[in-house]
C-alpha cells in the first residue's frame, strides 16, 4: 500500500484593496490551481476578499456586504471547494463587531469563522482601529445572512477559537500577527494536538525583515514540531507597503517551500506534500514536549469531513537550501515591482523623472529599468496577465518586448533640467544612462524660467536678490535655488501631461516620479514643492548609503557602468554659482546638511527603535559614538533635532512612497507626530547640556594636575557651515 502524504497549498494573490472582482478571480485562480495539483487545503492571505488595506473602508458597511458577496459565489461553484477545505481571510462582524476572520470552508459549507486574536497595531499598522480582537474562549454559533443560507444550505456555522478535526489529522489556523507575539497561539495548539498551523498574513516588506519572519516561523515548527504553512499577500493593494510574499512550508523546523518576495505573478501556489509521521516521530522523542502537552486545556473543536493525507503523484518535498537577498537586492526588486503595480492599476501610460546625474534619481531610473527586466521575464516564464497589462499601458495590441529597453522606451520619459549652475558631468551621467536604459531623454534648459520668475520679483518689489558668492544674504541665496528647483517640479508635470501627446498618443499621462530619500527627508534637506513633490517615490523610504549599494548591484545586472560611477561621485545640488577652486561653492550635501548620511540613517534608526526624543537619543549615542566626545555628540543631538523640527511641516505633504525602512518619515501614516515644534528644545536640550557639564567636569578632575589629554577625539567640535551656527 502506498503511502499517503497531506498535500498542502499556500497561495500568494497579488489583491488589491476594495477591488472585488479582481480579487475573487484571484481566489478562485489560486483554488483552482490548488485542486489541479492535488491539494486537499488551500490557504490564502489575510483579509484577501477585501484586500488588506482598505483601512477606513472597514468602517464602511458595504466592504463586509461584498466580502459576502464574494464568498457566496465562490461557494455557490459547486466544484470549487469539494473535496479541499479553503481557509479564506476576509472580515466579518459578529454580534455587531467587526472581526479579521479566517473562513474556514468545504463542500460548500463553512465550518467554522476563527476570529484574529491579536491584532496588529504598531507602526505602519491599525488594525485596531477598524477591528476588534477576539478574546472569548469557545464557540458560538454564527447565523449566516439570507442569501448565504441559501447558498450553503446552513442555518449557522461556528464562531470562535477553535481547532478543525479532520478524518486524519488536526489543523489550527493563526493569523499573521499571532505569529510575532510573544504567547503565539500555535504553541498551545501543538500542544493539544494540532499537527498542522496555518497563518494566513497581510505582512509588509521591510529590508531584512524576511530573516526575522523565518526565525519565527522555523522557531515555531520546531520547539513543537508540526508543519507550519505560511501565506502572505504580494504587491502593492493601493497603498505605500508592498507585501513581500514568502510564502512558505515548514516542517520540524526546516523550510520546504518557499516563494519569491518579489515578482509581478498575480497568483502563485507553493505546495507541500509533508509526511505527518516526520511530525509524529518528532514530537514523540520530544520529553518534555510530551509533558507539557499532557497538561494543555483541550480547545473547542469542529470536525472536517476530508482526509488532508493521501495517495499522491507528487514526491515529499525537499528542504529547501535558503538563497535570501541582500539588502540591496531588495531594493532593487521591491520598489520596481511596487512601481509595476501602481503603474497598471493607475491608469497612466509611464512614468517621468527629472533625471539630474545624481544618485538619487539615477536609483529611481535605474528601478524602473529593472522593473522592466523583470516584467519581460515575468512574460518569458509566460506571465500572460502582465502581457496584457503591458499591452493596456503602452497601447499596441500586438506588442511583445523582446528586451526591457522595447519597453523603457514606451513607458519612460526623462529629462535632463539645466541651469546656469548645472555641471557638465552630471549633463553626460544622466545623458548615459538614459541612453543605457532607452527612456525617452530631453535635455532642457529653464533658465528663462528661472530668470523671468526673479524678473517679476524684482518688478514688483525693486530689489534684486543674489547669490552669496555674489554679496546677497543666506536668505536671497536659499531662495534663488529654490526657484531653480521649483520650476524643475512645474517642468517635470508639464512634461507628465504632455509628452504622451507629443507623441501623437491621444490622452493619457505619466506618473511624475520623486526621488527624495530617507535621510534627506529626515533633515529636511530638500524645496518644499521641488522635484521632491511627485506623485510617488520609489526611493522615499531608503537611506543614502543603501541606494548607493543598489546602484552598484543594479550597474552589474543591467550592464550599466554608469550607475556606479553615479554611485562614486560627490553628492551636489549644482543650485548655486560654482566657483573653480572654492570648495564652499561645491555645494556638498553632507558639508550642506551639517551631517553624514549614516549619521541621518541612525537618527531614523534609534528614533523608531527607541522611540528616543533628544535626551534618550543623545544617551544612547554616547554608547553607539564612543570615538566622539559627550559635547561633539550632544551638537550632533541638537543638530538634529533643531533641523528635525524647523523641517518637519515638510513632511505634511511628502510624496507617498515605498515604505522599506524599520523607520519612516511619512506624516500622519509612520510618524505621527505633530509639525509646528518649538524648535528651542529648552528643557529637552539643557538636561544634554548638563551631562556634558558634568562629564567635562569630572574629565577635568581627573586630568587635573597631568597633562593626559582626554581620551575621547573632540576634533571638529566646531565643525559646520555658518548655517549651523543659528544653533
Ligand atoms: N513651521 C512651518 N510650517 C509650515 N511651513 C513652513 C514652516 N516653516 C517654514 N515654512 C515654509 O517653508 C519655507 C522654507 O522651506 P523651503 O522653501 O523648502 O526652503 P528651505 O528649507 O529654507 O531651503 C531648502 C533647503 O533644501 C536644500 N536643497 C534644496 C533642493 C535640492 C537640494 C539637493 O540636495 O540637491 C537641497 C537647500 O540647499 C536648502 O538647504 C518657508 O519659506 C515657508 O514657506
Ligand atoms: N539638473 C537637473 N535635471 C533634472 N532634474 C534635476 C536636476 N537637478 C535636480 N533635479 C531633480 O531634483 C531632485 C533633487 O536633486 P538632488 O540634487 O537632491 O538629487 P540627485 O541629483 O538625484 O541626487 P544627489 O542628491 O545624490 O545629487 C533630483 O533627484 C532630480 O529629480
Ligand atoms: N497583518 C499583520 O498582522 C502584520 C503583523 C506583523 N507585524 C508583520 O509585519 O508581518
Amino acid at each position: 500500500m502506498h503511502k499517503k502524504y497531506a498535500v498542502l497549498a499556500s497561495c500568494t494573490l497579488n489583491q488589491w484593496a476594495l477591488s472585488f472582482a479582481h480579487n475573487k478571480s484571484n481566489i478562485i485562480k489560486s483554488i483552482e490551481l490548488s485542486k489541479r495539483l492535488g491539494a486537499t487545503y488551500r490557504l490564502g492571505p489575510e483579509l484577501e476578499v477585501s484586500g488588506y488595506g482598505c483601512e477606513d473602508h472597514f468602517f464602511e458597511l458595504d466592504t463586509v456586504k461584498h466580502s459576502w458577496q464574494v464568498l457566496g459565489e465562490i461557494l455557490g461553484q459547486q466544484e470549487l471547494t469539494k473535496d479541499i477545505i479553503c481557509d479564506i481571510g476576509m472580515p466579518v462582524h459578529f454580534k455587531n463587531t467587526l472581526y479579521n476572520c479566517r473562513v474556514i470552508c468545504l463542500n460548500q459549507k463553512i465550518l467554522l469563522i476563527r476570529p484574529k486574536l491579536y491584532l496588529a497595531a504598531g507602526n505602519n499598522y491599525r488594525e485596531s482601529r477598524w477591528f476588534t480582537a477576539w478574546v472569548r474562549e469557545g464557540l458560538e454559533d454564527f447565523y449566516l445572512a439570507p442569501e448565504i443560507q441559501a447558498i450553503v444550505g446552513q442555518k449557522s456555522t461556528k464562531f470562535g477559537n477553535a481547532i478543525i478535526r479532520c478524518n486524519d489529522t488536526t489543523i489550527a489556523c493563526e493569523t499573521c500577527e499571532e505569529l510575532w507575539v510573544p504567547k503565539n497561539p500555535h504553541v498551545d495548539y501543538g500542544l493539544d494536538g494540532v499537527e498542522i498551523i496555518m497563518n494566513g498574513s497581510g505582512s509588509h516588506h521591510e529590508l531584512r525583515k524576511l530573516h526575522t519572519r523565518l526565525g519565527l516561523i522555523t522557531s515555531a515548527s520546531s520547539r513543537n514540531g508540526g508543519v507550519y504553512v505560511y501565506a502572505n499577500a504580494r504587491g502593492c493593494d493601493g497603498g505605500r507597503m508592498y507585501f513581500d510574499a514568502s510564502s512558505m512550508v515548514c516542517m520540524n523546523g526546516k523550510i520546504y517551500a518557499l516563494e519569491d518576495q518579489f515578482a509581478p505573478e498575480e497568483v502563485s501556489v507553493q505546495l507541500g506534500v509533508m509526511d505527518l509521521d516526520e511530525v509524529r516521530s518528532y514530537r514523540g522523542g520530544f520529553n518534555s514536549r510530551c509533558v507539557q502537552s499532557a497538561k494543555q486545556k483541550p480547545f473547542p473543536t469542529v470536525e472536517a469531513e476530508i482526509d488532508i493525507c493521501k495517495i499522491t503523484e507528487h514526491s515529499l518535498n525537499k528542504e529547501v537550501k535558503l538563497n535570501l537577498l541582500i539588502p540591496e537586492q531588495e531594493i532593487a526588486m521591491g520598489p520596481p515591482m511596487w512601481l509595476w503595480d501602481y503603474l497598471r492599476r493607475s491608469g497612466a501610460r509611464g512614468f517621468f523623472l527629472p533625471l539630474s546625474g545624481g544618485a538619487d534619481s539615477a536609483s529611481v531610473a535605474a528601478m524602473v529599468a529593472n522593473m522592466a527586466q523583470m516584467v519581460l521575464k515575468s512574460i518569458e516564464r509566460g506571465n500572460q496577465d502582465a502581457l496584457m497589462d503591458l499591452r493596456r499601458i503602452v497601447r499596441e495590441d500586438d506588442f511583445t518586448p523582446k528586451t526591457y529597453q522595447d519597453i523603457v522606451s514606451r513607458i519612460f520619459v526623462t529629462s535632463y533640467l539645466s541651469t546656469k549652475n548645472s555641471g557638465k558631468e552630471t549633463l553626460e551621467r544622466a545623458e548615459t544612462l538614459a541612453k543605457g536604459i532607452g527612456s525617452l531623454h530631453y535635455n532642457m534648459g529653464i533658465d528663462e524660467a528661472y530668470d523671468s520668475i526673479v524678473g517679476i520679483f524684482q518688478k514688483a518689489t525693486g530689489k534684486t536678490p543674489q547669490f552669496e558668492v555674489h554679496g546677497g544674504t543666506y536668505n536671497e541665496d536659499l531662495a534663488l535655488q529654490n526657484i531653480q528647483a521649483r520650476v524643475r517640479m512645474v517642468v517635470s508635470y508639464l512634461m507628465a501631461q504632455l509628452v504622451p501627446w507629443t507623441q501623437g498618443k491621444q490622452g493619457g499621462f505619466l506618473l511624475v516620479l520623486g526621488t527624495s530619500n530617507i535621510c534627506e527627508s529626515l533633515r529636511g534637506y530638500m524645496t518644499k514643492y521641488d522635484c521632491s513633490s511627485a506623485d510617488i517615490n520609489p526611493i522615499g523610504g531608503i537611506n543614502k548609503s543603501d541606494l548607493k549599494k543598489t546602484l552598484i548591484y543594479l550597474s552589474h545586472e543591467l550592464k550599466l557602468p554608469v550607475l556606479a560611477e553615479i554611485a562614486g561621485a560627490k553628492p551636489t545640488a549644482e543650485l548655486r554659482p560654482f566657483i573653480e577652486g572654492d570648495v564652499k561653492t561645491q555645494q556638498l550635501d553632507e558639508v550642506e546638511m551639517g551631517m553624514s548620511y549614516d549619521e541621518l540613517d541612525e537618527f531614523g534608526r534609534l528614533r523608531k527603535i527607541s522611540r528616543s526624543g533628544p535626551l534618550s537619543m543623545f544617551e544612547r549615542l554616547l554608547f553607539n559614538w564612543p570615538h566622539l566626545s559627550p559635547r561633539l555628540v550632544a551638537e550632533k543631538v541638537k543638530r538634529f533635532f533643531f533641523y528635525y523640527s524647523i523641517n518637519r511641516h515638510k513632511m505634511t505633504v511628502l510624496t507617498p512612497s515605498y515604505h522599506a525602512e524599520a523607520y519612516g518619515t511619512d506624516d500622519n501614516r509612520f510618524d505621527l507626530r505633530q509639525f509646528l515644534y518649538d524648535t528651542k528644545w529648552e528643557v529637552q536640550f539643557s538636561e544634554i547640556d548638563k551631562i556634558v557639564m558634568e562629564y567635562e567636569k569630572e574629565q577635568a578632575m581627573k586630568v587635573k594636575g597631568s597633562d593626559e589629554g582626554q581620551n575621547r577625539k573632540s576634533a571638529g567640535e566646531s565643525e559646520g557651515p555658518k548655517e549651523h551656527q543659528k544653533l
